[in-house]
């Protein structure tokens, strides 16, 4: 945990192989996978409260918020607060919430470049992304490219959505993408925050 804080300072962004536990990922992926055989994911969109739409030419994956209702989920939520809270002791953000849904990208999906969070307006200040997907191959695609934050057609690196890997990087700075996925892709993505609204707007996944 050390090391990944050290890097994202560092960075901007950290990567971590074999970070979450084999079982714990093995629980969630299969919470996913109930979720979307009873129908409960929802095609994500872009764009906060009016201003929201649905646009798979720009993001194409489906999501579900996480909650502490059950086991797997709860577990995750605690393992990112124990973060939080290591983030907290080293770098005094003051970070207070941390938010997660999960991700399903079928087929041919991606999400293009794009920052999560818009300097001085948002409140997002660390993104983090776990993977789900067991034996991920080398040509499944659906790689996370991260840019650099002042060139953003300068490539930083390359994550394979690996189950284990988890990635995170400063929400307002780091440009990044999701490449078109050419198997089913699962993935938790999370932001730590430091407020839970915008003044009265609610703030939902861009
Ligand atoms: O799944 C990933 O690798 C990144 C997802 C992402 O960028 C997002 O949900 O904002
Ligand atoms: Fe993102």
């Amino acid at each position: 945990m050390e090391a990944l804080i050290d890097d994202l300072v560092e960075h901007g962004w950290a990567v971590a192989e074999d970070f979450l536990d084999h079982d714990l990922t093995h629980a969630l992926s299969h919470e996913l996978q109930a979720l979307e055989d009873n129908g409960a994911l929802a095609e994500a969109g872009i764009g906060r409260g009016r201003e929201y739409q649905h646009r798979p030419d720009i993001r194409g994956d489906s999501i579900r918020w996480l909650t502490p209702d059950h086991p797997a989920q709860r577990h995750y939520l605690m393992s990112m607060a124990a973060l939080r809270d290591a983030i907290n002791r080293s770098l005094f953000l003051g970070l207070f919430e941390f938010e997660a849904h999960f991700a399903r990208y079928p087929i041919g999906a991606f999400y293009q470049r794009h920052v999560d969070s818009f300097r001085g307006r948002a409140n997002r200040i660390i993104s983090s992304v776990s993977y789900l997907n067991a034996d991920w191959p080398d040509d499944g695609g659906g790689e996370m490219v991260v840019y650099a934050p002042e060139d953003e057609t300068r490539e930083l690196g390359r994550v394979v959505p690996r189950a284990g890997t988890f990635v995170c990087f400063l929400s307002e700075e780091m440009p990044h993408e999701v490449l078109p996925a050419r198997l089913p892709r699962a993935s938790i993505a999370g932001w730590f925050r430091r407020n839970s609204s915008l003044g009265n707007l609610i703030d939902p996944a861009l």
